[in-house]
């Protein structure tokens, strides 16, 4: 059994009765002292001998000392420097919380994490517990997570014995079809393979291509409207990719230029080959964005920006497109209902209309769940309040992504990726 004191955990050898260090929180009191080590043997605290105590026990004599404590050890001769140990940084992909969790050695000494959290790990020492910080730093002190072999098998097991949790977590939000189903499972299962995601900082070199700019946000919040403004406001910066459709061309078109007319046979042997982020049927022809006509923006030195749906994000998050992806939320429902009163809601074949009560309602409760699923692949959140603001605040995020440090997985900068 471990217990927590002066930021270091300390556990009885059940067999002799003696109590080690366990562990010694980063960043906490016992570490910054510089004096308790991992497998140090505790002796007597403020004289008094500890052996054969619980550590409910030595936790009281602790609680019931003032001013000064002192503590006898007999020093763990193996223990290796921890300080040496090189940080690690991992994107928490999952929700963690230890006071629900009946397995952590210490939930006092745990740390809650969110889908999304940057991590930095500072012990990996043990197999099932690590230490890490959230990032930015507020706390100097680091807290006890799972390590990432702990959480998959926690995630598996949850998986597993709880039918509802998985029907909870694949239940699409926003729309119900096959693919978002089957896609909102992939999501979950990559989680319990990586519920971590090892990233570091990148900064893109100048000759590489640009990164790929994904804007997501529920339907009618303004991401559409966003991105046609930033490619008329720098036609020759930013570029969206040319469509693939299979609808005649028109005397005024350029094949490539509007669209890449293409036969249906052609276009369905695209689909086989997965050759679409995202494809769809309007007024009975087919109309899709490829991979190709990204890379073509890319190749370039244009800025590619897209908008997709959340589902689409996993399958572009690769190393050669290294895709940053913005989340356009909507603004508060009073902002909201002020700054959309010329606003329409088009859709697909008949609709296009002025926002009612009920829109308003469920735009913003759209946005709200499309943030809380799919925040972990956000890299930044703009709010679309006033338009011009949310236009200038966009461009200012896109040169940022481009052009200063970012963290990225690190498999996406390994070169057989
Ligand atoms: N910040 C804003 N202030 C006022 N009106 C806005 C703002 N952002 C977008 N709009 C207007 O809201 C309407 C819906 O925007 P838009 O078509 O871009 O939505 P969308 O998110 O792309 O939706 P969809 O996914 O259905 O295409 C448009 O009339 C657009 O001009």
């Amino acid at each position: 059994r471990r217990r927590i004191c002066g930021g270091a955990t300390i556990r009885r050898d059940e067999e002799t009765g003696e109590i080690y260090i366990a562990r010694v929180i980063h960043g906490g009191l016992a570490d910054r002292s510089g004096l308790l080590h991992p497998g140090d043997l505790l002796v007597e605290v403020n004289g008094s001998p500890v052996v054969g105590l619980e550590p409910e026990q030595v936790i009281q004599i602790l609680i019931n000392s003032q001013g000064t404590i002192l503590f006898k050890v007999i020093p763990n001769s193996t223990h290796s420097s921890s300080s040496s140990q090189k940080l690690v940084y991992m994107k928490a992909m999952v929700d963690y919380c230890p006071l629900q969790d009946s397995s952590i050695p210490c939930p006092n000494a745990g740390m809650a994490f969110s889908r999304g959290d940057l991590l930095e790990v500072v012990d990996q020492s043990d197999g099932q517990w690590w230490q890490a910080r959230k990032l930015p730093r507020v706390t100097s002190c680091a807290g006890l997570i799972p390590s990432a072999s702990m959480l998959k098998s926690k995630q598996r097991e949850q998986w597993w014995c709880q039918p509802l949790q998985v029907h909870t977590c694949i239940r699409p939000c926003e729309d119900s079809s096959l693919l978002s189903l089957l896609t909102d499972l992939s999501v979950c299962v990559s989680a319990m393979s990586t519920p971590y995601e090892e990233v570091a900082l990148y900064q893109r070199p100048p000759q590489e291509n640009h990164r790929l700019i994904i804007l997501v946000g529920a339907t009618g919040v303004g991401v559409n409207e966003l991105r046609k403004r930033l490619i008329k406001l720098n036609p020759s910066t930013f570029q969206g990719p040319v469509p693939h459709t299979t609808r005649r061309i028109r005397a005024e078109e350029q094949t490539g230029r509007e669209y890449h007319f293409v036969t249906k046979e052609l276009f369905e042997y695209m689909v086989c080959n997965h050759r679409f982020v995202e494809y769809g049927e309007y007024k009975g022809h087919l109309y899709g964005t490829s991979t190709d006509a990204i890379n073509d923006v890319l190749r370039r030195g244009r800025m590619c920006i897209i908008d997709v749906e959340p589902h689409s994000i996993q399958p572009l998050r690769t190393g050669k497109l290294k895709p940053y992806v913005i989340f356009i939320k909507a603004p508060s429902p009073d902002r909201l209902r002020q700054t959309r009163r010329d606003a329409r809601i088009i859709t697909n074949y008949t609709i296009n209309r002025a926002f009612t009560e009920d829109d308003f309602v469920e735009l913003e409760e759209a946005s709200r769940l499309m943030e809380t699923k799919y925040k972990q692949f956000f890299d930044s959140v703009l709010v679309n309040d006033d338009l011009q603001d949310a236009c200038m605040q966009l461009c200012s995020i896109i040169q940022q992504a481009q052009d200063e440090p970012q963290w990225i997985p690190v498999s996406w900068s390994r070169r057989d990726e």
